[in-house]
Formats: C-alpha cells, sequence, structure tokens
C-alpha cells in the first residue's frame, strides 16, 4: 500500500499497540497496552511518574523494542515509519550543538527529512524567527525546548511525538508553545504529547489517555475521562454554615467549609443536593460542575492504586 493511502485513511490508525509490553529486568514499564490513535488528533498522554509514558513513546519511534506485542504507525513498522518521514519527535532528554545558529541547526535537520519545510516555515510555525541567528549553546532553557520542538515539526511529519516538551518553561513561553501545537494539529497532524500539566491537556486535547503502572487505565475525550472519574463538584455560599450539619448528606466524597463557602465532592451530586434542600438549607450561588481534569486523573489514578479516596474522606465526611 502507498504511503500516500496510509497516511489520511481514517481506517488507519496513526499509532496502534496491540498487546505490548516491555520490561527492564524485573521492572514492568509497560503492561499488555492496547491502545488506538486515531490520525489528525491532538492526543495527551497521562500517567503519574513511572507510569511507561515514555517507554511506550520510545517503542512507538523504534527506540525500543517492546519485550512483546506489535506497534504499527501509519500501518507500519515504526522504524519504517520514521525512514519514511511520518514521524518527528522531541523526546524529553537532548541537547543542542552549541556552536551551530538555530538556522544552521534546524537548515541541516531539514536535509534528514524527504519532505521538509522551509528553514523559514519552521521557524515561523515554531514561534522562532527572533531565535534564528543566535547560537544554540547560548539559548536559555525555555528557547531550547521550543528549538527542540522546530526540529520536530521540521520533517513536516505526520505524527509528532512530544515527550513533556513544556518542561522548564515559564508560563509565558508555555502558552506560545501550546498555540504552535494547536495549530500543528489543526494542519491535520497528529500530536501525541505527555505532559504533566493537565490543565494545558485539558484545553488542547481531543483525546486523553491514561496509564498507570504501564497499564491503560482511560482513553476517551476529555469529558469522558471526566465521566469516568464519576465526581462532580457542587459549590455555594450559605452563611452561618457548620461542616456538622452537612456531614451526613448522601454520597459525598469531600467536603470542604470555609467560613460561608462550601465546596462538596459527591458521586452523585443531584441526590447530594436534594438532601440539602429536604434539610430546609438554602444554599446560594450555587455551582454544579463537572471536576477539572486534573482532580478527574488523579480520583482515576488513586482509586487504581487502591488509594481508596473514596471510603476515607467519606468516613470523613460523614
Ligand atoms: N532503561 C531503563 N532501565 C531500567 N528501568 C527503566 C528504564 N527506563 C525506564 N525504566 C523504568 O520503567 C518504568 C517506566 O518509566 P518511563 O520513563 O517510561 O515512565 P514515564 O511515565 O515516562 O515517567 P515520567 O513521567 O517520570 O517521565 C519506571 O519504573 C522506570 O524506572
Amino acid at each position: 500500500m502507498s504511503n500516500e493511502r496510509l497516511v489520511g485513511d481514517p481506517e488507519v490508525p496513526a499509532v496502534s499497540f496491540e498487546q505490548v509490553s516491555k520490561h527492564y529486568g524485573p521492572v514492568q514499564a509497560v503492561r499488555e497496552l492496547s491502545l488506538q490513535l486515531p490520525q489528525g488528533r491532538a492526543i495527551a498522554f497521562l500517567g503519574p511518574n513511572g507510569a511507561g509514558k515514555s517507554t511506550s513513546m520510545e517503542i512507538l519511534l523504534g527506540l525500543k523494542h517492546a519485550s512483546s506485542g506489535r506497534v504499527e504507525v501509519f500501518g507500519k513498522p515504526p522504524r519504517q515509519a520514521m525512514t519514511a518521514g511520518h514521524v518527528g519527535a522531541m523526546l524529553q532528554s537532548g541537547g543542542l550543538p552549541a556552536d551551530v545558529t538555530v538556522r544552521e541547526l534546524l537548515t541541516l535537520m531539514t536535509k534528514l527529512h524527504p519532505k521538509p519545510l522551509r528553514v523559514d516555515e519552521v521557524l515561523l510555525r515554531a514561534n522562532i524567527a527572533d531565535l534564528a541567528d543566535r547560537r544554540a549553546g547560548k539559548l536559555s532553557g525555555g528557547q531550547t525546548q521550543r528549538v527542540r520542538f522546530a526540529i520536530a515539526i521540521a520533517g513536516d511529519s505526520d505524527l509528532i511525538v512530544l515527550d513533556e516538551p513544556t518542561t522548564g518553561m515559564d508560563v509565558e513561553n508555555r502558552h506560545i508553545f501550546w498555540n504552535s501545537m494547536k495549530d500543528e494539529a489543526e494542519r491535520g497532524k497528529t500530536v501525541l504529547f505527555a505532559t504533566h500539566y493537565l490543565e494545558e491537556a485539558d484545553q488542547i486535547a481531543d483525546q486523553v489517555v491514561v496509564i498507570n503502572k504501564g497499564r491503560l487505565l482511560a482513553n476517551g475525550s476529555v469529558s469522558d475521562i471526566k465521566a469516568m472519574a464519576g465526581f462532580q463538584r457542587i459549590a455555594f455560599r450559605l452563611p452561618g454554615v457548620t461542616r456538622e450539619q452537612l456531614l451526613n448528606l448522601p454520597h459525598v466524597v469531600s467536603l470542604d467549609v470555609l467560613h460561608d463557602h462550601v465546596q462538596i465532592q459527591t458521586s452523585d451530586s443531584d441526590k447530594t443536593f436534594y438532601a440539602l434542600l429536604d434539610q430546609g438549607l438554602r444554599p446560594m450561588e450555587i455551582e454544579i460542575s463537572a471536576l477539572g481534569l486534573e482532580q478527574a486523573f488523579v480520583a482515576i489514578t488513586e482509586r487504581d492504586n487502591g488509594d481508596a479516596v473514596e471510603t476515607t474522606e467519606t468516613e470523613d465526611a460523614r
């Protein structure tokens, strides 16, 4: 099958993991991971430290071999997809040669790809035109990260893999960076990024994959992940309220009372709220919302770790 038919064919996933495991001696880094990532989406890859994100990415880039299972990138073995120019990557570690300018470096990098972007276009897309004539060795940490991103997109590849790309960036640089990344996804690229910045994943990702201890825990849209956490938040103001008045409400997972302001995390917001009204309480400025992605992520991974958030905090709340 030709490249053209594989890339752009909605039937062919950008990345497919089938029962993939990887161990380093006794350490089981990835466990029977089965996952298909569709083309043309921005996909956040989330997991606590040591969950197996980098290992999975290195396997799909052909840098590491899986101990068992099968990985395909646009229907091809990873190395073949890399040499065909389908994949651009920015890994966690890796410096830049110190004595060349950013423009020289990008010129060199584009030469390694079969269908690269023009260097000026790369500079523009990565938002680093102002750094073009600077020596790579003199860049700040955040600037270095942006140049590394430019290298990842230089080949105009169909899949862009980014492992914690904003680590070490300040807020402003991160903002600029996420915009560049979003633009790549809007151009139809598949962007797979591992991150610990969940708020940003919340805003950018079309799809979220959560792994923990090498196993897949969740795969869906941001709202799927939030729904999977199964909790909602009720916030309101109630002058004179005491914590004791709220302790017997049903389905409460956690309860915060600060002066007149109350925040309840609940596994059934309707039942908790009706019970509140049944007690004769009349709260004001009521907000009922799903959890943020960060809270949902914590709930899902803690549940998997057997940390039993629900039980301990419910007891506390009762
Ligand atoms: N080369 C290696 N040799 C031995 N163990 C390794 C090696 N690389 C990773 N590991 C182990 O495999 C597990 C998964 O690591 P990995 O780096 O893939 O996780 P991660 O999700 O990317 O973590 P982080 O968010 O901290 O970057 C960890 O327990 C790690 O210590």
